[in-house]
């Protein structure tokens, strides 16, 4: 069974390949800023299904740049989408909790209101969209906080800030789910699987490692498991300030894709364990 994975630098790509028949897609072999050109690729491969973990992730940077944060989290995994649904194939794409305003504290169920606030959250929920038009045997995984030992993350970060600084002021009003991109492909693998069989589990899913924590004290829990003395002040984010606003309330409601799938939610400080050990060494 081939699955076609767009993306193969990315965080969660990487924690893809490492699967048997799966094929990643580099920028080189499809660039998500010609939608053309990525339906093309699942026509001409013509997999058992597709896993989209590649996107525009620059949450800053997306404020100067939206047209093309919208053709490749928007346009594209659209286009993806009607290919899948022609071949009739499983289509599993990832979104993120900053589709969501970030208000209150309840966590947000896959069907809540939507309401970005920025560029990169705007562009991804035009995808999610795109993907629902198309219909077929989609899934919508949004996820939170993506951490690994490759790429870029807040763990990475920590990792280096905390090794030169003796102390650090990280926002604590913010609160949400780290998720390990290990994870994050292991569900990947278990949806298309069951979607292959039963297309009528196509829908949007929530999927964040708990407990819930704050940016701050994720930190404190990153710096004790690395023996790295720094010191952590909480501030708000009226503190820190940034070009895209970030959602306050990032928590995910995550029952229904263990309840459709069997897919329970991680805890994401066991999967810390392991990707501060192999970033240490
Ligand atoms: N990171 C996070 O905290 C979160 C991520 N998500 C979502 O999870 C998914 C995976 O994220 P993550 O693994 O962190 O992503 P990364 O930022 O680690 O990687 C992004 C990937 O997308 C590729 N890419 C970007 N632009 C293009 C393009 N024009 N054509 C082809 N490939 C492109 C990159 O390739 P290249 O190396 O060539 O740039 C890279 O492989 C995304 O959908 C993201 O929106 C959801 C919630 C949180
Ligand atoms: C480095 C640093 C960050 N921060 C804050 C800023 C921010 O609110 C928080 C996390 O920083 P990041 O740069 O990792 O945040 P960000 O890139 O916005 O992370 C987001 O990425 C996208 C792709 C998603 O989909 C989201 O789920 C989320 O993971 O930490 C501090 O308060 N102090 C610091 O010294
Ligand atoms: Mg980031």
């Amino acid at each position: 069974m081939t699955i076609l994975v767009f993306g193969r630098t990315g965080q969660v790509a990487q924690e893809l390949a490492t699967y048997d028949g799966v094929i990643s897609l580099d920028r080189a072999a499809a660039d998500l800023e010609v939608p053309s050109a990525c339906a093309a690729v699942i026509a001409a491969h013509a997999p058992a299904a597709v896993i989209n973990a590649a996107a525009y992730t620059a949450v800053d940077k997306a404020e100067e740049d939206e047209p093309r944060a919208t053709m490749i989290n928007g346009e594209t995994p659209g286009a993806m989408a009607r290919a899948c649904a022609d071949l009739g194939i499983p289509f599993v794409s990832i979104s993120t909790d900053y589709v969501f305003s970030g208000e209150g504290e309840i966590p947000w169920m896959p069907e809540d209101s939507t309401g970005p606030l920025g560029a990169y959250g705007r562009s991804k929920l035009a995808g999610e969209q795109a993907i629902q038009a198309a219909g077929g045997a989609y899934a919508i995984l949004r996820t939170s906080w993506v951490v690994s030992a490759h790429g870029t993350n807040f763990v990475k970060t920590m990792l280096r800030l905390g090794a030169e600084r003796d102390a650090l002021t990280i926002v604590a009003d913010q609160i949400g789910g780290p998720t390990p991109a290990r994870d994050i492909a292991a569900a990947c693998m278990t949806m298309v699987a069951q979607l292959a069989t039963d297309p009528s589990k196509a829908g949007i899913y929530h999927f964040a490692g708990g407990p819930n924590v704050s940016w701050a004290d994720f930190a404190r829990q990153i710096f004790s498991l690395a023996d790295l003395t720094c010191a952590v002040s909480d501030i708000p984010s009226s503190d820190y300030p940034t070009p895209a606003t970030r959602p306050l309330n990032s928590r995910l409601d995550c029952t229904a894709l263990e309840t459709v799938f069997g897919i329970p939610r991680p805890d994401w400080r066991v999967g810390l364990k392991d990707i501060v050990k192999e970033v240490m060494g």
